[in-house]
């Protein structure tokens, strides 16, 4: 289905490949109807969808074993044909003769299993009928009777529903909160509601108005906050209830949750920890400490941040000297530190979960739980509620199970009134770039031929698969910069998790600085799709697509931020790519009407009055789209390669793999 990704190595030695891949046929997945599923949320309750979820990452295997383009394409035939097998039962070809027995050995196989299960359910429902063929074999039983077995423990279907019923109400019960875009105050309108140093604080750092979500949460908390305050704080949690917030890629949902907490905590005398803050990136803690810092100023609030470089003794050390108001960590960090009794939560007051989806999906050191039961022991009044827990997400998650393990209480979910699971910021420009499977070894090449076509001053994060694809791009993009000399006005930099800590935060200082520079371009991975706020990236490239829609909107929300304007350019490779784009990444995202629309560069090939991409198939989504003249050049100038250029690409593969094989 999808075509070959970037592989240096498969390009030099296509020539090797070609033995191999005649053995490595593979029975293809066949492709369900659409479902909306999302990998990232780990959901897999019909088989269906985990089949969804495993297509693209059976292709990012498969990609990392440097799979050759021919390879890709026979996989893409066999997938097509195996769609067809009703209709086509008359396949002679020799090179589909394995894949035809494989698929009948399975069909048989199956055939078997399903025929076992049954005979197994029988055996097991009736007990009298335990030895199979009881007349024929009775002779083997030597007069032994066979051994009484206990029933079947079969799950209890009312607890069963019992339980999904209590996880729904969850969800059911939550009282939806809708807001839009329009929903636009001036800070000064809660002069009442803030104290002067944070609406001054507010008004000199960020601007003097609202983003919608941060009006909703401000008209809908504050008042409560303030009246709790004045009268007793007994029961003030419990007053305000929790807060689920669905808001899009640079709305300013920091601010939202930043703002009520500075302000209820403006009251208090001494510092004692009332406020966790928990994010899933170490990236995203310095990010979120940066604005609460600038709404303290003035005051004598204490916010520590988990430091990761410190061992766990001196964090400790630290936290006991000085005792802080608020604490911003991640999950993991927060389970050690409860584990040694390193903090207390008996006076917390405020749970924020920024980027909850993700959170909730990291099970690890089941540190959900964990907090939980920390809460309930360390706290005085253990009744629900005596905690706010604010969960803020872009893509907030709807399974109920996970919602449910956070004990919400009184909860309100704020949304927009969209139909679609997800939203895209209405200033962002989406771009669909068509590449021809003949193609898909140049990408690297391809993605050069765009860096004219953009500003001189653009900040370009492009997305891909993994580290080392990482790694090697940047590499890659660097040689053939310099062979067409371009290198001296484009920087290209690889942002990966095998960088240290210190590397990586310069190159995202640098990179956020680099506006008169020249064109910065970041090759990264999903590491930078979440919560990173740099200012100014005029460009997402999506060079590896997104597993899923879910991936897809965090990494474009990376630009278009707090109302900017910004592109994102998608590299779709092949038939495979594209029909995934439409079905399973655009489909679930909802864009505003006054907003942009996704423009589709592709081929016309004007005598058939079709794509001409090598695929032979007609790009449904495009051609709701004319291409205009202006379009159909640009497009060319990226897919156009001259002879010289296919020379320089080889070069630079070659010296890119003496590169590799060199270290
Ligand atoms: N009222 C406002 N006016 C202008 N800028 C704002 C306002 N509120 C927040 N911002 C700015 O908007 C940018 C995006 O905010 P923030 O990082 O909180 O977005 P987010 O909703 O958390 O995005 P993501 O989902 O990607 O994490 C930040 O640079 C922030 O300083």
């Amino acid at each position: 289905m999808f075509a070959a990704r970037f592989d240096p190595t498969a390009i030099v030695d296509t020539s090797s490949n070609n033995a191999n891949i005649e053995k490595k046929k593979v029975i293809p997945l066949k492709r369900t109807r659409d479902v909306k599923s999302d990998s990232e949320d780990g959901e897999s309750d019909e088989e269906e969808e985990e089949e969804e979820i495993v297509i693209p990452q059976k292709k990012v295997e498969e990609d990392t074993e440097g799979e050759s383009e021919e390879s890709v394409k026979n996989e893409d035939e066999e997938l097509e044909e195996n769609d067809n097998e009703e209709n086509n039962e008359d396949i002679k070809d020799d090179k589909h003769t394995l894949v035809m027995s494989r698929f009948h050995q399975t069909l048989s196989l199956q055939e078997r299993i399903s025929e076992k299960d049954k005979t197994s359910i029988d055996t097991t429902t009736t007990q009298s009928e335990s030895v199979i063929d009881g007349d024929t074999n009775e002779e083997n039983t030597h007069n032994l009777e066979s051994i009484p077995q206990p029933d079947i423990v079969r799950a209890d279907k009312s607890v069963k529903n019992a339980i999904e019923e209590s996880h729904l109400t969850a969800w059911i019960n939550t009282k939806k909160v809708y807001y839009d875009n329009t929903m636009i105050k001036l800070f000064d309108e809660y002069e009442d509601e803030l104290t002067p140093k944070l609406l001054n604080n507010i008004k000199s750092n960020f601007s003097k108005e609202t983003f919608s979500i941060q009006t909703i949460l401000l008209d809908t908390a504050l008042p409560i906050l303030n009246r709790s305050m004045k009268l007793t704080k007994k029961n003030m949690t419990r007053r305000v209830g929790d807060m689920l917030i669905n808001a899009s890629t640079g709305s300013g949902k920091t601010l939202a949750y930043s703002v009520p907490i500075v302000q209820a905590l403006s009251n208090r005398t001494v510092n004692r920890l009332r406020v966790l803050i928990i994010v899933p990136t170490k990236l995203l803690i310095q990010q979120v400490f940066e604005t609460l810092n600038t709404l303290i100023k003035g005051t004598s609030l204490i916010i520590t941040t988990a430091k990761m470089d410190q061992s766990l003794n001196e964090e400790r050390r630290k936290l006991q000297q000085s005792e802080p108001d608020i604490f911003i960590t991640t999950p993991g960090r927060l389970v050690d530190l409860l584990q040694m009794k390193s903090i207390s939560l008996k006076n917390l007051k405020f749970l924020i979960l920024d980027e909850a989806d993700r959170l909730l999906n990291q099970s690890f050191q089941n540190w959900c739980s964990e907090i939980m039961s920390a809460i309930n022991t360390d706290k005085t009044d253990r009744l629900p509620g005596n905690v706010i827990k604010m969960v803020f997400s872009a893509t907030l998650s709807s399974d109920t199970q996970k919602l449910h393990d956070l004990h919400l209480y009184n909860p309100k979910l704020f949304l927009t009134d969209s139909v679609k699971l997800y939203n895209l910021p209405s200033t962002l420009q989406e771009y669909n770039i068509s590449i021809p499977t003949a193609k898909s070894l140049y990408k690297p090449l391809l993605l050069v031929h765009l860096f004219p076509l953009l500003n001189d001053d653009s900040k370009l994060i492009v997305f891909v698969k993994s580290n080392e694809a990482s790694l090697r791009l940047a590499t890659l993009i660097n040689i053939i910069l310099q062979k067409k000399n371009m290198d001296s006005k484009i920087s290209v930099e690889s942002f990966n998790s095998n960088n240290s800590r210190a590397q990586n935060r310069k190159l995202v200082t640098d990179f956020s600085s680099s506006n008169e520079n020249g064109m910065s371009v970041l090759i990264t991975t999903d590491i930078m799709s979440r919560g990173i706020d740099i200012t100014n990236v005029t460009d997402v490239i999506n060079y590896d697509v997104p597993i899923s829609s879910q991936q897809y909107v965090h990494r474009c929300g990376r630009t278009a931020r707090a109302g900017a304007s910004g592109n994102a350019y998608n590299y779709l490779v092949g038939k495979g790519e594209r029909t995934f784009w439409s079905q399973h990444v655009s489909n679930d995202i909802s864009r505003d009407i006054n907003g942009h629309q996704p423009v589709v560069w592709s081929k016309v090939d004007d005598q058939n009055n079709k794509r001409g991409d090598g695929d032979g198939d007609v790009d449904m989504e495009a051609d709701t789209n004319t291409q205009d003249t202006d379009t159909s050049e640009k497009y060319k100038s990226i897919i156009d390669i001259s002879d010289d250029e296919d020379a320089i690409y080889k070069e630079a593969l070659n010296e890119l793999k003496e590169l590799v094989a060199a270290k």
